[in-house]
């Protein structure tokens, strides 16, 4: 199985077109005031329609009350939500229960600690974004370009799937992807000349660069399925 890819905070006609025809999995529109990537939905629902039926639609939201998820997934209709704050476990499995929509959370990793309390959304999330931690005082919780130490995710059970971002490039995912297992790859500033400015050269170097990875023999590396919450 190939590693899918998603490419978030697109918010252009252009961009969007550039990564459909490089063969992007899913596509994700940030709900995130402060984010420069942030979309209205009136923006995200044309864009989303534009992409229906060639990529996954995301919707990404950060610590969002019910009021405003219901006003996205009934005009944007994504296919997920996308948590990317500090939403707990029960608050996962709530919203999953309340739209009936898949739900991907996303979870800091920035050390050991962190490592540790991945497998109690693996229970309840349709499926698990392992992003780097914002650096200390960041504005936003994700799309902040940085990596993290990627031999932090030794530690997990190899039957656990996630998908892997935090500054992530056409220039350092192939060593992303030989030191990791990774069901997905998703990617935001590593595909921008500016800060929500998207580069449709950049985003298909990256998605030729995922797709051309052959993992060496010596390496072994398996790709954890989905694993689906009941
Ligand atoms: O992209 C944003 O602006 C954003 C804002 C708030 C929460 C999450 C956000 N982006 C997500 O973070 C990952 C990693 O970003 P990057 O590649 O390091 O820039 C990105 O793929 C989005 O899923």
């Amino acid at each position: 199985m190939s590693v899918i890819v998603k490419i978030c905070g697109l918010s252009t006609e252009e961009t969007l077109d550039a990564a459909l025809d490089a063969g992007v999995d899913m596509v994700g529109f940030v709900f995130f005031p402060k984010s420069p990537r942030a979309v209205s939905i009136e923006r995200a629902a044309a864009l989303a329609a534009r992409a229906r039926g060639r990529a996954e639609i995301v919707a990404l939201t950060v610590d969002m009350d019910d009021a405003g998820l219901a006003a996205i997934v009934d005009t944007v209709k994504p296919d997920w939500l996308q948590l990317h704050g500090g939403e707990s476990v029960a608050r996962v499995a709530e919203i999953r229960q309340r739209f009936g929509l898949k739900v991907m959370k996303a979870l800091g990793i920035r050390s050991a600690e962190d490592i540790a309390g991945v497998p109690a959304y693996a229970e309840v999330a349709d499926r698990l974004l392992l992003d780097a931690k914002p650096p200390k005082g960041a504005a936003h919780p994700g799309g902040n370009g940085v990596t993290f130490d990627w031999h932090l995710l030794d530690a997990l059970d190899p039957g656990l799937s996630y998908m892997l971002s935090g500054g992530l490039d056409a220039d350092n995912v192939a060593e992303a992807l030989a030191l990791t297992r990774p069901f997905g790859i998703d990617a935001s500033s590593g595909v921008e000349s500016a800060p929500g400015i998207k580069d449709p050269a950049r985003i298909r170097a990256f998605i030729a660069a995922i797709r051309g990875f052959r993992p060496t023999a010596d390496q072994g590396r398996t790709i954890a399925g989905e694993r689906i919450s009941s």
